[in-house]
């Protein structure tokens, strides 16, 4: 090993530099959390005295707390997905990339050694303990900078923050589970959510279901991309409220109502976010102790829904990336309080080896906007008492240890050099008492969509008060902060949320329960003053109930095939689907006229959108399977999808093409290779079939140094040529893969540069075939013909022109390990790899 400085808590270069007022303005401005890092003052009075009270940190640990709190974070990724593929990424990884990671700063050697997360399954989840800026300007990291954004593009690795992957572990998700993720965007838990869905039964489509919501809009949408590597057919994105989340059916108006439970939830509420001060050091300038409270209300409606739509026996995980207990024990003391012994605390002590927490407080202070401090709302001073509310203290102490407030888990930054997060496991035992199952009323409108939902009590004195626990009207609408946002789109990790400390107070009304409206039709009406609801008319009778409203909904239709379909006797011809494949599980998005691209899903996906299609707001959701592609050369009007190539392919008995591993490196160089430069065995299967989309199918073991595990792609079989339709990140995975690492186009110039003089063309490496020949103009008119034939959609007209540009020679074969590698192309021809596959700083 060589000499030099051990391996510290993150390398970072200034953490105590203050500067100028000014400065940090503009950094807040930019937005850019590592840049600026340097510029922020790094320390915040009323943090300290805060915390130092409330007693998070036993006091001999404050300073290294504080000082842990200062620095920026290492740099964490996981490994997605699931099976053979994820550990073969693993072995690549630690084999290749994680290996000799020394730097030379100052004429000193420094060294990061990379330490799996102990208590992250099977050494899926890595820290590094150098911060990204110092991997970003490093040399000798640069290999691995490009690897974590080509790898984190292609949606193989998630660059998570370390404990932002604890929830998911702790929800013991089964493959039959219906899971909701309440507040989900941008989707890094929802990813291991899908992960451990599909665990239990890789090769199969499990019975249950990720349901993903988010109330904002525009960060549903940064979920699909987070989520699309995944490949599940058994997710879907929701954009509602989660305080008011209408509850999702699963029957048809016509039928007797049945609402869907979930067996496991996640609820990773908005929060303050101090927990992520070392990622978004701007939160240390505008930390106050009001921005737990203006979000407790908020949050403990979210929980509150979340128990409401809570299977019996089912788990529910409470998160916050938040130290304050206003917004942690406090939210989930108060509820217990409220759920009467039917929601337990589960002690989870054993489900995380190796991971060091703190136990849950059972003992915290509330503190004024003045800055006073009070143990119990009865010391509240009369005009405090809108403001600060009961639900935000303690219990006394023996029922905190009766409501094993102990069992919660807080995560500070100095235990393994992480970000700070809080998580409490809640099981219902029992129907939370604010909830009876009651028949449809007889006076209910003949929508039942019109009507309340079936799990909302039927009190007889009508419903309690509906502006209890309602948060201040500014929280739900509170907006992310800019930087932390777009931290969080690249990192895919928890958001503090501005405006902590500025919500109207005061709005909640302990002991009166908004909760009992669940379904999530609570009228809320006026701005920032939520209305109390008027129950029943004179004669006792309740009124009719609201319609969901799903103002500025504007996404396509969800249009489920049928056996009549004119389109799918071709389809099932041409792919071999078996005959007991179920043709409703492939949707389109249109009703009339021409259908662009055909999704596949679960059933239980399809039964729920069929229930709900009028009263829920879906953003996404299905598997691209097909994609139309009209050619007069081929006899079927839709071309496979990679996104859903391994989920549907164990239905279609043609198209199929075993493929060796020098044939993947070929079709993923090489844009458009003839068939005479695959290997014969895979060209005598082509030459079976005729023009059209087939299936690359890799198994491991055709090759002695072949990757070990399966990989399906999809591919194109011309006239006289195929191809493969990989985007471009996923064809550096997948030739990652077979042990091919692509150049930046930085060492290409530096290699061109180097060349004197022009390298001597063997036979084999000049335009043409294996054998040396050159490719005869006819030929290349055919080849032409072939990317023609391809399809109409833009990508393939782009890669078209380049696959003509690149009729490229073989794979030169390193002779002694036989290994193709792209500076084996490169180095004889640059021009030669198709262009497309090269990385430019853009990427980088
Ligand atoms: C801490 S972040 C969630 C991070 C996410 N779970 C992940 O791991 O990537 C909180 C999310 O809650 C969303 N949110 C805020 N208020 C909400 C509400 N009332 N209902 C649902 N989502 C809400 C925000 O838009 C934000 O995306």
């Amino acid at each position: 090993m060589a000499k030099g400085v051990t391996p510290h808590p993150a390398r970072h270069f200034d953490t105590q530099n203050k500067e100028s007022g000014s400065q940090q303005q503009k950094g807040a401005r930019d937005g850019d959390n590592e840049r600026n890092y340097a510029m922020t003052v790094k320390e915040n009075a009323a943090f300290e005295a805060y915390y130092k009270a409330q007693g998070i940190v036993p006091e001999e640990e404050w300073e290294t707390f504080i000082t842990t709190l200062r620095a920026t974070l290492p740099s964490t990724f996981r490994i997605t997905g699931h099976g053979a593929q994820a550990e073969e990424m693993l072995r690549i990884i630690k084999s290749s990339y994680l290996k000799n990671l020394v730097e030379v700063v100052d004429g000193q050697q420094i060294i990061a050694v990379p330490k799996s997360l102990p208590w992250y399954p099977g050494e899926m989840a890595w820290q590094l303990d150098f911060d990204r800026k110092f991997i970003r300007n490093s040399a000798t990291l640069k290999k691995l900078h490009q690897f974590m954004i080509s790898e984190t593009e292609s949606g193989n690795i998630s660059r998570q923050e370390a404990v932002s992957m604890i929830p998911p572990l702790v929800m013991d998700i089964k493959s039959h589970h219906k899971v909701l993720d309440m507040c989900a965007a941008p989707g890094s838990k929802t990813a291991q959510l899908i992960e451990l869905l599909h665990a239990d039964s890789p090769d199969s489509v499990p019975e249950g279901v990720v349901v993903a919501n988010d109330s904002d809009n525009k960060r549903c949408y940064l979920m699909v991309h987070q989520v699309k590597r995944l490949e599940s057919p058994n997710f879907m994105i929701i954009n509602h409220d989660a305080s008011k989340m209408p509850s999702l059916r699963l029957t048809l108006q016509t039928e007797e109502r049945k609402v869907m439970k979930f067996d496991r939830i996640l609820a990773d509420v908005p929060c303050s976010g101090d927990g992520t001060l070392r990622k978004n050091p701007d939160i240390w300038k505008r930390w106050n102790p009001n921005g737990g409270h203006s979000l407790h209300a908020l949050q403990r409606s979210i929980l509150n829904r979340g128990l409401e739509m809570l299977e019996v026996d089912g788990r529910l995980v409470y998160s916050t990336c938040s130290f304050n207990p206003i917004e942690d024990e406090a939210v989930v003391s108060s509820m217990l309080d409220k759920a009467k012994g039917s929601i337990e605390l589960v002690d989870v002590s054993e489900e995380l080896p190796g991971l060091k927490y703190s136990k849950g407080l059972t003992m915290w202070k509330v503190m004024s906007k003045e800055g006073d401090w009070y143990a119990t709302y009865e010391d509240l001073p009369l005009k405090l008492q809108n403001q600060i509310r009961p639900s935000m203290f303690p219990p006394p102490r023996d029922v905190a240890e009766t409501r094993h407030l102990d069992r919660c888990v807080r995560v500070l930054p100095h235990f393994q050099n992480t970000g700070g997060f809080f998580i409490a496991v809640m099981k219902k035992v029992k129907e939370v008492p604010w909830v009876t199952v009651s028949q449809p009323r007889p006076d209910m409108t003949s929508d039942p969509a019109d009507n309340q939902e079936q799990d909302i009590a039927a009190d007889p004195q009508g419903p309690p008060d509906v502006t209890a626990d309602l948060p201040p009207q500014e929280s739900s609408t509170i907006e992310p902060d800019a930087a932390a946002a777009d931290e969080n789109k690249q990192e895919g990790n928890d958001e503090p949320m501005e405006g902590a400390g500025e919500g109207k107070e005061g709005e909640d009304k302990e002991g009166e329960s908004k909760e009992d409206v669940g379904g999530g039709d609570a009228p809320r009406s006026g701005q920032g003053q939520p209305q109390k609801r008027k129950w029943g008319k004179r004669d006792g009778s309740p009124p009719p109930l609201k319609k969901q409203n799903l103002r500025g909904y504007k996404e396509d239709p969800f249009v489920f095939l049928e056996q009549s379909e004119a389109i799918w006797p071709q389809i099932k011809e041409f792919y071999g689907f078996d005959a007991d494949f179920d043709v409703s599980q492939l949707m389109v998005r249109c009703h009339t006229g021409k259908k662009r691209n055909v999704y596949f899903v679960s059933p239980l996906i399809r039964t729920i959108i069929k229930c709900n299609t009028e009263r829920i707001r879906f953003i996404n959701l299905g598997l691209k399977v097909l994609s139309r592609s009209e050619s007069k050369f081929v006899n079927v009007d839709f071309r496979l999808a990679q996104d859903g190539i391994n989920t549907v392919y164990p239905f279609m008995k043609k198209r199929r093409v075993k493929i060796v591993k020098e044939d993947i490196v070929t079709i993923l160089c090489q844009e458009n290779p003839f068939l005479s430069k695959i290997s014969h065995a895979t060209r005598e299967q082509l030459e079976q079939l005729e023009q059209g989309s087939v299936i690359f199918i890799y198994e491991p073991g055709e090759s002695d140094d072949g990757p070990a595990c399966k990989m399906v792609i999809c591919g194109w079989l011309g006239k006289t040529s195929c191809r493969s339709f990989l985007a471009k990140f996923e064809r550096a995975h997948y030739l990652r893969l077979c042990g091919v690492e692509l150049k930046s186009k930085e060492e290409i110039l530096a290699e061109k540069a180097a060349k004197k003089t022009p390298t001597p063309v063997s036979p084999d490496e000049g335009e043409g075939h294996t054998d040396g020949s050159e490719a005869q103009p006819e030929e290349e008119e055919e080849q032409m013909e072939d990317i023609q034939a391809e399809d109409t959609n833009e990508t393939s007209a782009a890669n078209g022109t380049k696959a003509a540009e690149s009729m490229v020679p073989a794979i030169k074969s390193d002779g002694a390990e036989t290994k193709a590698t792209v500076e084996d192309i490169t180095g004889v021809a640059d021009d030669n790899v198709s262009k497309s596959l090269i990385m430019t700083e853009d990427d980088i």
